[in-house]
């Protein structure tokens, strides 16, 4: 059954628990979004794993460098699950595996910006990574003339766990998933709707119906 991650791209633990405690039910993982990390450093991480252990908690890290250093602190804050980047060094991956490893827990890794998302995602599987994140970040979805459609075709010839982040919604999950995609990953969709729950709900019935 493929998964629903909410990604929270607020500023505040306090925003990011009063979301949690509202799409929980309906989500599989509760991603930490990487400005939220920044503000607020690995006590949100905490925070979010105490107020929802059955939770994967997810710290978007983006690490680029260190990966064992960076992955370690997550991991011991209560993250299950961290980012990598794409376009960091092997050894970059790889320490983070080692981390993820001792931790009993997972790594992610995070495409945005990569030329060939599909590419690297068939290279760093090979590396001990949970799934690949085929993703166009913020910046990308707001030039002119992205549409969501290339991270679906990604997928569908990807043939390694992928999840996908760039604008998923209830208008297009359904592809998401059919594409292949393990995870769909929603954050705008949700923490941006007016009802926030709704929105989650709604996203969780398609994905089980597909
Ligand atoms: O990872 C993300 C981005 O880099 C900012 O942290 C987003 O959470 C991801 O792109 C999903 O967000 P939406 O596109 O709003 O669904």
């Amino acid at each position: 059954m493929a998964k629903l991650q909410v990604a929270i791209d607020l500023l505040t633990t306090e925003e990011a628990l009063a979301l949690a405690a509202k799409v929980a039910p309906y989500v599989d993982i509760i991603e930490l979004g990487t400005p939220l990390i920044k503000n607020m450093g690995s006590t949100v991480i905490t925070a979010m794993k105490n107020a929802h252990p059955d939770k994967l908690v997810f710290a978007d890290l983006k690490t680029a460098d260190a990966g064992q250093l960076e992955a370690d602190i997550a991991f011991k804050a209560g993250a299950d699950l961290v980012t990598v980047m794409g376009a960091a060094g092997n050894a970059t991956i790889i320490g983070a595996v080692k981390a993820a490893k001792a931790h009993g827990k997972g790594v992610v890794v995070d495409t945005i910006g990569y030329p060939d998302r599909v590419k690297r995602a068939q290279e760093v599987i090979e590396l001990g990574v949970e799934f690949v994140e085929l993703h166009a970040g913020l910046d990308e979805q707001w030039t002119a003339g992205y549409s969501i459609q290339v991270l679906i075709d990604e997928a569908a010839r990807a043939g390694v766990p992928v999840s996908i982040a760039g604008g998923v919604n209830i208008g297009n999950v359904a592809a998401v998933i059919k594409a292949g995609a393990q995870v769909a990953v929603a954050g705008a969709a949700i923490y941006g709707a007016e009802d926030p729950a709704a929105a989650a709900k709604a996203l969780r019935e398609v994905i089980d119906a597909v």
